[in-house]
């Protein structure tokens, strides 16, 4: 007894000594840099911390003294969403510094920044600020890929990724989002009542689930050559030795990547019954055990449709490209190992797809908070395109001209951006220019890189292009920073700039990153954004439709809530927008415009 009472004590001790000597080496480093820095007891970045204080975080912020929470909060993973730059400008600038500050912990020495400066230095620098492990502990579980390597084998990834994505993908992209985005109009129409038909307009509860079907399906066609029809008879039905199609278990393995994607196959297959989330964790198994099995049957196809006669045929997918890319290289230096190619193809639906799909939610509840924009879209939607649905666009006439449509997506991810921030570690000490002159980085020490805060900077956004105003703009947000508004016209350069679209000063506006790791997919996000809502406001109007008892004034605030409680996890998400099923979702309407 006394024995195990010993042994207890001193790893006790062994556990208090060893923080507070890493907390003390912490903050004398902090110190160091002459950057403002906060102090905290204990190690954010453990994950049994991560675990409890996320889904804490409401709790905690009732019960604690303000002056209290909003030190804590500092510690809690996505605070910098809810924060906003609250932090910056109450502990940073009276340190003599507002756009970045340090947490000095009992874990890794962190960097928060906020400054265009470090941002833009840090990610030109991609040997000495790497992609941190955990990314590949969650990415790369179908093979090593660009987003979880560092170093020569991420150059050689990058290269072969890089000149696959072109024009013909492009294309690609714009007609499979023109083809869902009819299909689930369809839909819509053919379960609409009667009452609806009269009254010309759909509600649904489905809507957002069926964009995130609509950026799958794109994703799957564009990346695989996995074409499926917006009805999913094909959907439906699995090959034989498979229990799930391609696109069910491809469904499943993206929406576990922020976490259950981790557990070993075994074990979620023979997940007890007696644990809650049994169906869905043995759902997991079975999609994580044929996922690469169909992303096999997929690349014979594609070889043999490579070998045989039709090889020279106009097929647009990134697997074409990427096996192409790959039979050219004839060195390993330069060519996709098997596990690579694998582990890229995952990544391409993983990368592109709530990212994309979040980004169309967030611009669908924002014109329904602020309708009059719509009125503004309308009038580009209508010189781009009849009101003919069986019209089908074109890409190079259309997509180049859609300047509002752009604008629309720009201003959501500044406002909403997907990815709330970007995060580096330095294996060794490095040099960092900021806006206040150089600093010394200690080894192992975590930079990270806050698009919120960096999309919200007083001194970069407030009234720019005020003069792209349509007239109506501002008479009712008086008083409120026109940073934290919602104002697409700020994208519109006078005509007769060189550039249609504002450009932001380098380091300002991040939603894709920057830098050699800029992502790749900007241009196929972007094409998907335009063809998704050109075709969804071609026709139809969209409402949030009220609950009962509700005004419109309630039905604002309770988008403006909506938006206000999304969560960051692997990207941020709007709560209860999708799996209506379980959430019960938002209520929208689409009313014919003409
Ligand atoms: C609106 C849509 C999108 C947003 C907001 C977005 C955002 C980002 C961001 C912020 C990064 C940089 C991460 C970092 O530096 O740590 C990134 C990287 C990446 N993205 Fe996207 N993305 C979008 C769409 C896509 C699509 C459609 C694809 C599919 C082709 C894609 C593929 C990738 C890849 C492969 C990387 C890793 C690049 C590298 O590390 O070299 N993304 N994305």
């Amino acid at each position: 007894m006394e024995f195990s009472f010993a042994i207890v004590s001193a790893l006790l001790l062994f556990f208090i000594t060893n923080y507070a000597w890493r907390l003390a080496r912490n903050v004398s480093a902090a110190k160091a840099t002459g950057l403002p820095f906060l102090i905290y007891p204990i190690d954010p970045s453990n994950i049994i911390w991560l675990l409890t204080t996320v889904p804490l975080r409401p709790w905690l912020r009732s019960i604690l003294p303000t002056r209290i929470w909003n030190r804590l909060t500092l510690t809690i993973y996505g605070w910098d969403f809810y924060e906003k730059r609250h932090p910056f400008d109450e502990y940073a600038a009276p340190q003599g510094n507002p756009k970045s500050f340090l947490v000095a912990s009992c874990g890794p020495l962190e960097l928060w920044t906020a400054d265009p400066i470090v941002a833009t230095d840090v990610l030109r620098r991609t040997d000495d600020f790497k992609m941190p492990p955990l990314v590949g502990v969650l990415l790369g579980q179908f093979g090593h890929n660009v987003l979880t390597t560092n170093g020569q084998r991420w150059a050689k990834q990058r290269k072969v990724v890089a000149s696959v994505i072109n024009e013909r993908i492009s294309r690609t992209i714009f007609d499979a989002a023109i083809c869902q985005t009819t299909g689930m109009l369809d839909e819509l129409q053919v379960s609409s009542t009667e009452t609806e038909v009269e009254r010309r307009y759909i509600e649904t509860t489905k809507m957002f689930d069926m964009i995130k079907r609509i950026t799958i399906h794109v994703l799957s066609e564009a990346g695989m050559g996995a074409k499926t029809p917006w009805n999913g008879k094909d959907d439906k039905k699995s090959e034989s030795g498979f229990k799930m199609t391609y696109i069910e278990a491809c469904k499943i393995v993206m929406e576990s990547v922020t976490g259950p994607i981790v557990i070993p196959t075994g074990i979620l297959l023979n997940w007890p019954s007696w644990i809650p989330g049994h169906t869905f964790m043995k759902q997991l198994g079975i999609a994580k055990r044929e996922f690469p099995m169909h992303t096999e049957i997929l690349l014979d196809q594609e070889r043999q449709r490579m070998s045989g006669k039709d090889a020279a045929s106009e097929k647009s997918n990134i697997m074409s490209h990427l096996l192409q890319a790959s039979d050219e290289q004839t060195s390993e230096l330069t060519s996709l190992s098997k596990d690579e190619l694998n582990g890229n193809l995952f990544l391409f639906t993983a990368a592109g797809f709530e990212t994309t799909a979040n980004t169309l939610s967030y611009a669908i509840v924002l014109l329904a908070r602020y309708p009059r924009w719509q009125e503004w879209l309308f009038e580009e939607v209508d010189a781009l395109l009849t009101t003919d649905a069986s019209e089908t666009p074109e890409y190079s006439a259309v997509f180049p001209q859609a300047s509002r449509l752009m604008s629309v997506m720009l201003e959501t991810l500044r406002l909403y951006t997907p990815v709330v921030h970007v995060l580096r570690t330095n294996d060794t000490i490095q040099e960092i220019r900021t806006s206040k002159g150089i600093i010394a980085l200690p080894a192992n020490s975590s930079v990270i890189i806050n698009h919120i805060a960096l999309h919200l900077d007083p001194e970069v956004w407030p009234n720019i292009n005020r003069g792209s105003d349509p007239s109506w703009v501002n008479s009712n947000d008086e008083g409120i920073p026109d940073e934290t508004i919602f104002r697409p016209s700020r994208w519109i350069n006078p005509v007769g700039s060189p550039r249609r679209i504002y450009q932001p000063p380098k380091g300002c506006f991040l939603p894709w990153g920057q830098g050699p790791r800029i992502c790749p997919g900007q241009k196929m996000g972007q094409v998907e954004f335009v063809a998704v809502m050109l075709k969804l406001l071609q026709q139809h109007r969209i409402d949030a439709v009220p609950l009962t008892g509700e005004n419109s004034r309630d039905v604002e605030q309770r988008l403006d809530e909506l938006l206000r409680n999304s969560i960051p996890k692997m990207t941020l998400i709007m709560d209860g927008i999708y799996n209506v099923g379980t959430t019960g979702g938002v209520r929208m309407r689409l009313t014919r415009r003409k």
